[in-house]
């Protein structure tokens, strides 16, 4: 294996391994900023609203998809009240057999709980009205990056859409070194914006990247 491929095994387990020492809770989640989630939900919700609908141009609220979805804190706040169904797909187990239980009773919209990381993971075809990707594309490289995107865009209803959410940083980097989609050492050296310095700036950046007639 070259250095480059082994950098890249290496970027994706040390991320799996990071993250099954994280605590499966709000605050995990967050990296200890757990008081953030009703405003970051919150500014979600208002945004994510202003598409959704019935007639021209508007999305429909069908089928939802959280990617990176942890223990579900954006599913069970923000996706399942206001979509029939949703699916989760995350690489850490242990989150996802924490989400049955913090989901309660409204858990039972869920159609899957997929284990699997978004470098490899393939939505169906069609099935979606959203898909959601918040604070996770850190932990893929450019390509899969591209490539997960390319596939979300197949998986699109009509007037479907994808959604990120992340932090941006114009100026100031300190890079939180423990996470590993901070890391400057990943294979393309691409993570040199720091969660850190951007939550403190609270800097967010939703981008529509495909479906919406007027993105
Ligand atoms: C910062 S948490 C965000 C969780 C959730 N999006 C939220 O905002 O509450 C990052 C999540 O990404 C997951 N993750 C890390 N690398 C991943 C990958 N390659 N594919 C899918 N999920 C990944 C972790 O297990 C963790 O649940």
């Amino acid at each position: 294996m070259g250095d480059v491929a082994q950098d890249e095994v290496r970027f994706y387990s040390n991320a799996e391994d990071y993250w099954k020492e994280v605590p499966p809770t709000v605050d995990g989640m967050l990296g200890g900023y757990g008081s953030i989630s009703s405003i970051d939900i919150n500014g979600s919700k208002a945004f994510l609203r202003k598409f959704l609908g019935e007639g021209e141009g508007k999305t429909g609220t069908g089928c939802a998809l959280d990617c990176g979805a942890g223990i579900g804190r954006i599913t069970k706040h923000l996706l399942l009240p206001l979509f029939k169904t949703v699916d989760l797909v995350d690489v850490t187990q242990e989150f996802l057999d924490k989400a049955r239980n913090y989901l309660g009773g409204e858990g039972k919209r869920v159609g899957n709980y997929f284990c699997s990381g978004l470098q490899d993971f393939v939505p169906e075809s069609g099935r979606y009205d959203v898909i959601w990707i918040q604070w996770v594309i850190g932990h893929l490289t450019d390509e899969h990056l591209v490539e997960f995107l390319q596939r979300c865009q197949k998986a699109l209803q009509p007037n479907g859409l994808i959604i990120i959410k992340d932090n941006v940083s114009y100026e100031g980097v300190v890079p939180d070194e423990s996470d590993p989609s901070e890391k400057t050492t990943c294979p393309e050296k691409r993570c040199e914006d720091s969660r850190e310095e951007a939550k403190s700036s609270a800097h967010e950046l939703f981008t529509r990247c495909a479906g919406h007639p007027s993105s």
